[in-house]
């Protein structure tokens, strides 16, 4: 699913009312209507205070036109107007009239206004800001926002939570709506998936208002949203005739005393991606770990406790690079030179990294199309500190530019970036925050690059995949017990769910979050 600017977003709106010959307030009119339904389907004419604060623009447009279909269904609402500019939207003044023909009065708010009373029971839709917001809201509004903040009321946001932007970071965090769930028309939006921004998200969905499909598919995006959907484009099935040497040999290069294991997951890792053979290249400390550990892997020894130099006699399909690798000089020496004579693409991770971002004008060496994972810390030596999220994601789109490589950015919704371009991936969870996970992601990647998928789709598709398979395996052991070894035993699984049938859903709409 592509991920509209706002910009984007209201050239879509502009060009579905020419060609679908509709007005504006049609289009509001089909907002409204579609968060009614997901709201009646859900609460089913409950009892419950609904509270519906409403701007003066058109995001307050579809809380005035939402006020007047849940009146009509015969919720109890209250609707309040917070009036904080004197240029109010056409088609807000419309919906504001057809409120009051049904003779429901909003309660008008400004700076001098008492806040209203909220019990924890309540409901909040939050319709104040949308997509238009382009100042921090006035000190009163902010106080408007807290007060919501604090209710521990259920906080529905139209559109987006008010008080984000959708193209920066907020000034003033506590200026900011936290909403429980937000009813995004027609596309996510980036700042859903940010650290510094996706706070303020607990869940999204997509509400279809019906834009032109025609310019959705046509209009370029600077990024994407991976799901299901994306990643079977790409798959790549297996053929009845086909052996190992049909899916490539994976080399893992890595490990040092003490930090075997990292192999270890690596290698298992690229082996239960599918890859059809895998060789671990390590130390000689570490050759009856791995062939106790591993018996499909094959294993290669340089170096007595840290490798020394990388040669080898073999022709692998793709080289997975640095896990456990450690810092030595000599290790450092072994990588300089090795880079010089390699053609192959890398999967560069950890110590590779570290060892690269010392010796920036190794870079050069890497070859195009290479994928390199790092951390949050990892990156930072890579490209340099950054202010915001928005900063951090245009130096790693700059650097990916320059030196024609992915980079895996990993984080809560990991983004994948190659070509200018940001994927952002819909799975994996919080127990994935723990030692060697990054290390069974380099394996899945190398595992499917030897398969002969792109650098692109296999780092999209390997982060898709390791994602699922933690959310598959964190079913059966919790946040805090998921471990390394479960995300790659669960890799099975997150290929067959790829397949796996959804099951009815009440509404209509498309769903993630
Ligand atoms: N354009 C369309 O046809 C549709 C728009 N829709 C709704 O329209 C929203 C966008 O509406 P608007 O463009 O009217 O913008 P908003 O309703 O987000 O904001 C209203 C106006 O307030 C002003 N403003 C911005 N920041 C401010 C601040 N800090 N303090 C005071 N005033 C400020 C701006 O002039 C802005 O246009 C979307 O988020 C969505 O909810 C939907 O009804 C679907 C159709
Ligand atoms: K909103």
């Amino acid at each position: 699913m592509k991920v509209f600017t706002a910009a984007q977003i209201y050239k879509a709106d502009t060009f579905t009312i020419e060609k679908q010959q509709i007005t504006s307030d049609a289009l509001m009119e089909r907002a409204a209507t579609q968060i009614f339904n997901w709201m009646h389907v859900r609460m089913q004419g409950a009892p419950v205070k609904i509270h519906l604060f409403c701007g003066i623009g058109n995001n307050g447009g579809d809380g005035i036109a939402l006020a007047r279909h849940l009146f009509e269904h015969g919720y109890d609402i209250a609707v309040y107007v917070v009036k904080y500019s004197d240029k109010r939207s056409k088609d807000f003044l419309t919906n504001l009239d057809r409120l009051k023909d049904r003779k429901i009065w909003p309660i008008y708010m400004d700076a001098d206004s008492d806040l209203p009373e909220i019990h924890p029971n309540d409901i909040i839709v939050d319709a104040i800001f949308g997509i238009g917001l382009n100042r921090t809201p006035d000190a009163w509004v902010a106080k408007i926002i807290q007060h919501l903040n604090t209710s521990k009321a259920f906080i529905l946001s139209v559109d987006i939570p008010s008080g984000l932007f959708t193209d920066s970071v907020p000034e003033d965090k506590e200026a900011v709506i936290k909403a429980n769930y937000v009813l995004s028309f027609q596309v996510p939006k980036l700042v859903f998936f940010l650290p510094e921004t996706g706070i303020y998200v607990e869940q999204w969905e997509v509400l279809d208002i019906g834009l032109d499909a025609e310019f959705l598919m046509n209009e370029k995006t600077d990024f994407e949203l991976i799901s299901k959907n994306e990643v079977l484009q790409f798959y790549r099935p297996r053929t009845k005739y086909s052996h190992k040497g049909t899916y490539g040999h994976a080399l893992i290069v890595g490990g040092s005393y003490g930090k075997m294991g990292a192999v270890i997951l690596t290698s298992r890792a690229a082996l239960k991606a599918g890859s059809g053979l895998v060789t671990a290249y390590v130390p000689e400390c570490g050759y009856a770990i791995l062939q106790t550990a591993i018996p499909e892997v094959m294993v290669l020894t340089n170096g007595k406790e840290a490798i020394e130099a990388i040669e080898f006699d073999m022709k692998p399909t793709v080289i997975g690079l640095g896990i456990g690798m450690g810092i030595h000089d000599k290790t450092v020496k072994a990588l300089e030179h090795f880079l010089k004579a390699n053609k192959l693409p890398l999967v560069l991770d950890a110590d590779a990294l570290n060892i690269l971002s010392k010796n920036q004008d190794q870079m050069d060496f890497i070859p195009e199309n290479s994928i390199l994972t790092p951390h949050p810390k990892e990156l930072e030596r890579l490209v340099g500190k950054w202010k915001d999220d928005f900063e951090k994601l245009e130096k790693v789109r700059q650097f990916t530019d320059k030196r024609k490589v992915v980079i895996v950015v990993k984080g809560a919704h990991t983004i994948t970036f190659f070509e200018g371009r940001g994927y952002i991936n819909t799975t994996g969870n919080p127990g994935m925050a723990t030692a060697g996970s990054g290390d069974a992601l380099t394996g899945i990647i190398t595992g499917l690059i030897a398969q002969g998928y792109s650098s692109l789709q296999a780092a999209i598709f390997g982060v898709y995949i390791h994602g699922k398979s933690g959310d598959i395996s964190v079913e059966n052991t919790g946040y805090q017990a998921l471990i390394a070894s479960d995300i790659i035993e669960g890799i099975g699984s997150a290929f067959l769910d790829l397949f796996k049938v959804p099951e009815e859903r009440p509404d209509t709409s498309e769903k993630d979050g």
